[in-house]
């Protein structure tokens, strides 16, 4: 089964086609990376699939099947509930909140239970982000640049993170990055928007970890940034 159908989908703001009939389908369980260049549309596309941009003009058919569960850049914590309190918000079961403690010794965060969110590093956050988003096991998960505002070592930190996650929920992902090495470690799939169109669409049918100078890697890196419009010659 699909877990994400597009049929001829199509979105514009003021009269202006970011989108342009695009049909996408992603298998249920599908790791999916989103790449594209600044405006290409990648954001429309995510928010369109979670129901906001109300204000939008669309056509054509987008369905999702299942559960979604949305990760921003930011992390959108409420400042005036400590972090146990941010997970929990919502949930009603005394099971649902013992979850809460499994996962966020998960995101190796249960001595932060109590503390108020701003007294966290934007790292950690992040953490009390991913586990707000897939405390209930969603059937989707839809992010944003989930890693864009974290540093390097940090950032690899949450790929790990996010595929240990995702290995045992086996949601479908969506991805949208800017960074075509994060796209490469971690999608089953990569895909790039130009022009409103799927311009790109290409299997990574590799086990994780996987290392960047893996020769199907280096070829694709190479492939991706130079639609990416990025030179490559000294890279
Ligand atoms: N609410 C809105 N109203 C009007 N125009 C919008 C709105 N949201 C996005 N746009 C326009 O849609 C285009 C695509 O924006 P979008 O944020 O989807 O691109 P993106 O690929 O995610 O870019 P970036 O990588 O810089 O985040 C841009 O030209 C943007 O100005």
């Amino acid at each position: 089964m699909h877990a994400i159908q597009l049929h001829r989908f199509s979105r514009g703001f003021d009269k202006k086609t970011i989108l342009d009939a695009i049909d996408l389908s992603i298998p249920a369980g599908q790791f999916v990376a989103l790449l594209g260049e600044s405006g290409s549309g990648k954001t429309t596309l995510l928010r369109a699939l979670a129901g906001l941009d109300q204000d939008a003009i669309s056509n054509g058919s987008a369905i999702i099947n299942g559960t979604v569960s949305v990760l921003f850049q930011d992390s959108r914590l409420l400042p005036w509930l400590n972090v146990e309190d941010n997970l929990t918000l919502g949930l009603h079961s005394v099971q649902a909140k013992a979850s809460v403690k499994q996962m966020l010794q998960k995101v190796g965060l249960d001595d932060k239970a109590k503390v108020w969110p701003n007294t966290l590093s934007g790292g950690q956050k992040q953490r009390v982000s991913l586990a707000r988003s897939l405390l209930r096991e969603p059937d989707v998960l839809l992010a944003d640049e989930p890693f864009g505002a974290l540093d390097a070592l940090t950032r690899m930190r949450m790929h790990g993170l996010l595929l240990r996650l995702v290995e045992r929920i086996k949601p479908t992902v969506i991805l949208v990055t800017h960074d075509v090495d994060e796209s490469l470690l971690l999608a089953d799939r990569i895909l790039v928007l130009k022009e409103g169109k799927i311009s790109e669409d290409h299997a990574v049918a590799l086990a994780h970890p996987r290392r960047l100078d893996h020769p199907l890697l280096m070829a694709l890196r190479t492939r991706l940034l130079q639609s990416l419009g990025v030179e490559t010659e000294f890279l």
